[in-house]
């Protein structure tokens, strides 16, 4: 099975894998902040592409794709392994092959397992999920919840693509989704969002009674109390007590959720990443010096064909920032969609499917798909506006933080599974420059300058990231 035309899995040539290319790393900044160029390409008319072979970098030790095992020794069943490779998997990550076995082990204990962006996390919770699930009762077993109706789709993919050799029923618990008379869910996996999940609770729509596993994807977001922490934690408290395994995973872990993390999966096994093994080595990352908010549109739609020679996320702090490049960019011709939490399910879900089946190449959004959102295609990532956290009551504009976590899920888009990847931001003027500084210093990984004036420079950087 291979993901189709709209990102999800379906039946197809299975055990397909792109192919590698040694990377590149002779793009330095000079003096003076400009780039040595080399070898000048015909990036923007040629049509080159953008692989990777998973099978050498699964055989690197230091890669998170790395393993020692086959899926076989992770003690799965043979239905699940019939499943995985039917997506064609052939190994697993280093984070499946160390989490699948303390997560199946009986009797179930918590995990908090943290990972790179892009290194199979999703299949690790979903396998469990489906591994503790009875499939002869039909009641909800396994509840899963993700922070954007968008992920909360991808996921349920994944659990009906690893899923296609059992029986599973599954349902979502996401806005607009159940009718408002809608009766009891039958399904033995659920996947939702935190509020409607906890409405369809309340409803006894849900009944949790049966409830085993608890996963929160992307969980330092899910329980920080600035996110959705109240209304996640509503839901654990509407689960039975002591019987259920709780399962925490996401990319980044930030120090003031930690401690509440620990609370929320008491005696949890963890799987931790050290603060420089947070963002992915195969995503290149550049910025672009601009004059001021306008020269930023301006270089934008400079980019335009290089955005679209794979695919492109852009990410706005706000919606209307997205709303009006987007608009903008339309009328004078490109093709662009945008999407953010102000539009409604159906609109959302018909962006996302456009965007994933290829129709769009070009997405301008905010953070609502900072996290999870996988789509391989993706091989650039632009920081229109470089992320920030909440800007506190009384503080200044300028005393705005960068919101490291998010700005690594945001690049983590790009670079899936091994693959090469790019990342742009703008700065443009002394705070935003200053903000991007401190980005660079967390993640421990150099930012190269591009003149917004070249072009060619900037498509022989490209070709070279993405070799
Ligand atoms: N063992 C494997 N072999 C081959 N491909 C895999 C394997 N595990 C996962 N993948 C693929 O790698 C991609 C990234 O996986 P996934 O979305 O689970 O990453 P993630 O760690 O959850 O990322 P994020 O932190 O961004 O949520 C997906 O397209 C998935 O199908």
């Amino acid at each position: 099975m291979e993901k189709d035309a709209d990102g999800f899995y379906t039946p197809a040539a299975a055990g397909k894998s792109a192919e590698a290319q040694p990377s590149d790393s002779s793009a330095r900044p000079q003096e003076g902040g400009g780039i040595r160029t080399e070898d000048k390409t015909d990036l923007i008319k040629s049509t080159f592409e953008v692989s990777v072979t998973l099978a050498d970098q699964q055989r690197d030790k230091d890669s998170p794709l790395y393993s020692v095992k086959t899926f076989e020794e992770l003690g799965l069943h043979q239905d699940l392994l019939k499943g995985i490779y039917d997506m064609g998997f052939s190994k697993p990550s280093k984070i499946q092959e160390r989490a699948l076995p303390l997560l199946l082990s009986d009797p179930p204990q918590n995990m908090i397992g943290q990972s790179q962006s892009g290194t199979g996390k999703t299949a690790a919770f979903v396998l469990t999920m489906l591994s503790r699930v009875d499939f002869s009762k039909n009641k909800p077993q396994a509840l899963c919840l993700a922070p954007s109706r968008e992920l909360a789709r991808q996921i349920m993919s994944v659990v009906v693509a690893m899923g296609k050799f059992t029986s599973v029923q599954t349902e979502y618990a996401i806005k607009d989704n159940l009718p408002k008379n809608a009766t009891n869910v039958t399904a033995q996996i659920v996947v939702g969002t935190p509020g409607t999940m906890t409405d369809l609770i309340r409803r006894k729509i849900i009944d949790v009674s049966e409830v085993k596993v608890f996963v929160l994807d992307e969980a330092d977001n899910m329980l920080d109390q600035d996110g959705l922490g109240e209304q996640t934690l509503r839901v654990k408290n509407m689960l039975p007590r002591g019987q259920v395994q709780i399962i925490l995973f996401s990319a980044t872990f930030p120090d003031h959720v930690r401690n509440f993390a620990n609370k929320f999966a008491p005696n949890a096994n963890k799987i931790e990443l050290k603060k420089n093994e947070l963002s992915v080595d195969n995503i290149r990352q550049f910025y672009m010096d601009c004059r001021n908010e306008e020269h930023k549109y301006d270089v934008l739609v400079s980019l335009y064909h290089l955005l679209t020679i794979g695919q492109s996320i852009i990410f706005c702090q706000h919606r209307h920032t997205a709303d009006r490049i987007s608009q903008r960019m339309t009328a004078e011709g490109h093709k662009v969609a945008s999407l953010h939490g102000a539009k409604d399910a159906a609109e959302r879900d018909n962006i996302i499917d456009g965007f994933r089946e290829g129709r769009d190449k070009v997405l301008i959004t905010t953070n609502v798909i900072a996290r999870g959102i996988d789509i391989l295609q993706v091989n650039m990532v632009v920081n229109y506006d470089l992320p920030l956290l909440n800007e506190r009551p009384g503080s200044s504009k300028d005393d705005a933080r960068p919101d490291i976590e998010t700005y690594i899920h945001r690049i983590g888009r790009t670079g899936r599974f091994g693959r090469k990847g790019i990342s742009i931001n703008f700065v443009h003027d002394k705070r935003t420059w200053a903000q991007m500084e401190q980005i660079e210093q967390a993640t421990g990984k150099q930012i190269i300058r591009i003149e917004t004036n070249d072009l060619d420079e900037m498509e022989t950087q490209m070709k070279k990231a993405l070799k």
